[in-house]
């Protein structure tokens, strides 16, 4: 993975950017979040014109090899199946993705299934699943190392193909475990805490979850570096969109971040390069239990809070209207002078 350097965002706009928005038509702070994510899009792309250009979701599966600790009710056949459905336009992000008329593309970043070549499907594939972290390491550092490349590489021609904002999804059977062990990891936070039902875990299935992240955490106990925790839990999947989100931060991209998945990516990232956030919307917050911590841990807000917990990059394809609203109140909306309303 080749070095990624991410800027701090300039901030000599700041105060143009407050008076513009300040000064349209509405009472002060009114449109809310509305108006933190439009100043956020200005600082990014340092203009009080901001565009969004070209949005795209990129979905990257991967297999995982905690599949075999009994942790999720799917089996790990759902994810190669769900890759198909993918490509077959019927999945929840395929039509969300439509609907917004975003450009969504899928990557098999390592999932335990040979496919057949198609222009459709990026092929990323690292391996055919990770290794079972409850035993071993779930990655090598140099697997980990060609996952984020790939992530960024594809992000590099996503950026000159003209895309200004990306959002990221997954799929990847057993991933919520992962996730979870990455947040114990990178937050400190406990397994109980970390863990939740996945795709329908019931009590006991999550308290064993969380039983078998203890272990792996005492197991693995000695690996602390940012890269060596990612390559120990995370899947190829996750470790692709981190090696992304670095790369579409250096460029300048506009974010979106998913749910509990993307952000234990993003934590990654962001134990790599904290400046990472100032690129980051947060889309949705999922109900998938450990996504609460992972939000206040990088001391953060979402967008949309409506019950979600499915991944896939759902929860960017539905909040992208709002971010449209934000750019689109900015550069259209009047203001008091303009519109010779009296302000107070
Ligand atoms: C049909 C189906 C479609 C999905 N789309 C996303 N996920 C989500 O659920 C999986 C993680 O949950 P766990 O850790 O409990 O296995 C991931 O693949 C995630 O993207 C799905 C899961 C299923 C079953
Ligand atoms: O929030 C998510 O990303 C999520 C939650 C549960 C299952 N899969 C994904």
């Amino acid at each position: 993975m080749q070095e990624t350097q991410i800027k701090v965002l300039d901030r000599t706009l700041d105060q143009a950017i407050t008076e513009k928005i300040n000064g349209k038509t509405k009472p002060l702070g009114s449109l809310g979040q509305l108006e933190t994510v439009g100043a956020q899009i200005c600082r990014i792309q340092h203009t009080l014109q901001p565009k969004l250009e070209e949005p795209a979701i990129l979905v990257c599966a991967g297999d995982h090899g905690i599949t075999q600790e009994g942790i999720s009710p799917f089996p790990q056949e759902v994810t190669f199946q769900m890759v198909m459905n993918f490509l077959a336009g019927g999945a929840a992000i395929n039509v969300f993705s439509r609907q917004h008329n975003i450009n969504l593309l899928v990557a098999d970043t390592g999932v335990n299934f040979d496919f057949e070549s198609t222009p459709q499907l990026l092929n990323k594939k690292v391996a055919k699943g990770t290794r079972n972290f409850a035993v071993e390491p779930a990655m090598s550092i140099d697997q980990c190392k060609q996952a984020m490349q790939n992530g960024a590489d594809m992000v590099t021609k996503l950026h000159q193909e003209g895309t200004n904002i990306i959002g990221f999804g997954e799929m990847g059977i057993g991933n919520t475990t992962s996730a979870a062990a990455l947040l114990c990891k990178y937050a400190g936070v406990q397994p109980e805490q970390a863990c939740g039902a996945g795709t329908g875990l019931d009590q006991k299935g999550i308290q064993h979850k969380a039983e078998v992240i203890e272990k792996a955490l005492k197991l693995h106990q000695a690996i602390t570096s940012p890269l060596e925790i990612l390559a120990c839990f995370g899947g190829f999947e996750t470790a692709t969109i981190c090696g992304a989100m670095l790369k579409a931060a250096e460029l300048k991209m506009i974010i979106m971040v998913d749910g509990f998945i993307v952000t234990s990516a993003l934590l990654a990232a962001h134990a790599m390069q904290p400046q990472i956030l100032d690129y980051c919307i947060f889309t949705h917050q999922s109900n998938e239990q450990g996504h609460q911590h992972m939000l206040s841990f990088l001391r953060v807000n979402a967008l949309l809070n409506i019950g979600m917990r499915l991944g896939e990059g759902t929860g960017a394809a539905v909040a992208y209207p709002l971010i449209q609203s934000a750019v689109a109140f900015i550069n259209e909306m009047s203001s008091f002078a303009d519109a010779g309303v009296s302000n107070r």
